[in-house]
């Protein structure tokens, strides 16, 4: 019988052989002998616990950052954080971007990075529209070096951990609940993140020290049932016709409300149904295409006098100029750590092509692109939310920001059917 027989698997309750006690030579040496096997064990076991324990890679960092985050992953991500939101230079900006995986999100952080600015994304990766279009283009951030945090604007602990983390000279707030239609089906999405979300990020920024300024996504729907055309910013907005468009205006309100009591540099941009390449998959020139494409009938609505819907459709790349502008004339918000030191910037801008088209020739246009006939069942516009018409006046915007819209809606829509056909066809590929 070895020695090594003797020693039990739990040492704690190792009890010593009798034969041991009444020898005492023996015993000793034994002992000794006993006590030498016994460490090596020990320290071969515990060599092979800890060799189970450790990853065998190291630790990817969480998206999630919250007061119980393992100390390893939290500082990873801080590290991640700082540095995704370090400018190239001194003096670049250093940028906080809400709803980075979303379509401006992606767009707009791309061009902040790509000339040097620092740049933060925040997004909650909500399943409103199919989210690995959401994680393919956190892949092209993450490749540009831009990092995504994953979480909401409604979670307060976790802004106050990116502020006290990095202290930004602005944030481009265009995380939201978007699409009109939508709201008849899940109202409270749009309080939640247009409301709530939206005074959420704004509490947060307001005690900030020094006060980011903040620009944000406003929307042409707040326009609502006004028939006063080319839309100004001065015309009324009081009347939405759906609501998200009513949360919109409100977040406009609640704007006016930060900068009169905080001293935050407010801009808002409302946006006339932007379009293009990495688009959202909710809106009608995306569905066309697929729809058409599949064979599928598509919907066209058309006034209730059977004239034409249409819209002052605007290509990403205008709205990405537009907003860059905004935040280059954006005056440093006045107050800090929630208290006003005097009057601040509140700006609201259209963002527009001037250049409304009816739907009918936006689908004309499609079928001329993708070279297939649409199956159409034209119908007049139901009560959903939709206005009949938009049609942006943007003189503010070209004035005071440089904005420009240089993308007609064909030139526009070839870009995005090209980018359609690679991304899907590359998807079927990764898939199969
Ligand atoms: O300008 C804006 O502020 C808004 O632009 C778009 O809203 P919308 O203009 O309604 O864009 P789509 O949903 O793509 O609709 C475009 C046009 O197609 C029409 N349409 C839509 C769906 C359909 O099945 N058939 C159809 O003819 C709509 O009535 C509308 O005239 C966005 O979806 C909103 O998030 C954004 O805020």
């Amino acid at each position: 019988m070895s020695h090594l027989d003797n020693i039990p698997s739990t040492p704690g309750k190792y009890k010593p052989d009798k034969a041991f006690r009444f020898n005492s030579s023996a015993a000793s040496s034994s002992l000794s002998k006993l006590t030498l096997y016994s460490t090596l064990f020990l320290s071969v076991l515990l060599f092979f616990l800890l060799l189970l324990s450790s990853p065998s890679s190291p630790p990817s960092p969480r998206r999630h950052l919250s007061s119980g985050s393992h100390h390893t992953s939290l500082s990873l991500s801080h590290k991640l954080i700082r540095k995704s939101a370090r400018p190239r230079s001194t003096t670049g900006h250093t940028v906080l971007v809400t709803g980075a995986a979303g379509f401006v999100g992606t767009h707009v952080s791309l061009a902040l990075k790509r000339r040097g600015d620092g740049v933060l994304g925040l997004d909650n990766f909500n399943h409103y529209y199919d989210p690995t279009l959401k994680r393919a283009r956190q892949k092209i951030l993450e490749k540009a070096g831009v990092f995504i945090v994953e979480g909401d604007i409604n979670d307060k602990g976790l802004l106050q951990q990116l502020f006290d983390a990095v202290l930004f000279t602005h944030v481009m707030h265009l995380a939201a609940q978007a699409g009109v239609r939508y709201a008849m089906q899940n109202p409270g999405s749009y309080v939640h993140s247009n409301i709530a979300g939206f005074v959420n990020l704004l509490e947060v920024s307001k005690s900030a020290n020094p006060q980011p300024a903040i620009i944000w996504a406003s929307s042409s729907s707040v326009y609502g049932l006004n028939s006063k055309v080319l839309f100004s910013e001065k015309d009324r907005t009081d009347q939405p016709a759906s609501l998200y468009a009513a949360t919109k205006k409100a977040g406009e309100e609640i704007a006016h409300t930060y900068n009169h009591i905080y001293g935050l540099s407010i801009t808002g941009l409302r946006f006339f149904t932007v379009y293009g390449p990495w688009g959202r998959p909710d809106m009608a020139y995306f569905f066309f295409t697929k729809d058409i494409m599949k064979g599928k009938t598509i919907t066209v609505y058309e006034s209730p006098d059977k004239g034409s819907v249409a819209r002052d459709f605007t290509y990403i790349d205008d709205i990405v100029k537009g907003c860059l502008g905004a935040l280059d004339t954006a005056k440093k918000s006045t107050g800090s750590g929630g208290k006003k030191r005097g009057p601040a910037q509140l700006r609201i801008f259209n963002l527009g092509n001037t250049s409304p088209v009816p739907v009918s020739t936006l689908v004309s246009i499609l079928e001329k692109i993708l070279k297939v006939k649409a199956k159409k069942k034209v119908m007049p516009l139901p009560r959903n939310g939709d206005v009949e018409f938009t049609h942006a006046n943007i003189t503010l915007a070209m004035t005071e920001l440089g904005y420009k819209p240089a993308t007609d809606l064909e030139a526009g829509l070839k870009k995005f059917v090209r980018w359609y056909f690679s991304f899907y066809s590359g998807s079927k590929k990764k898939s199969s």
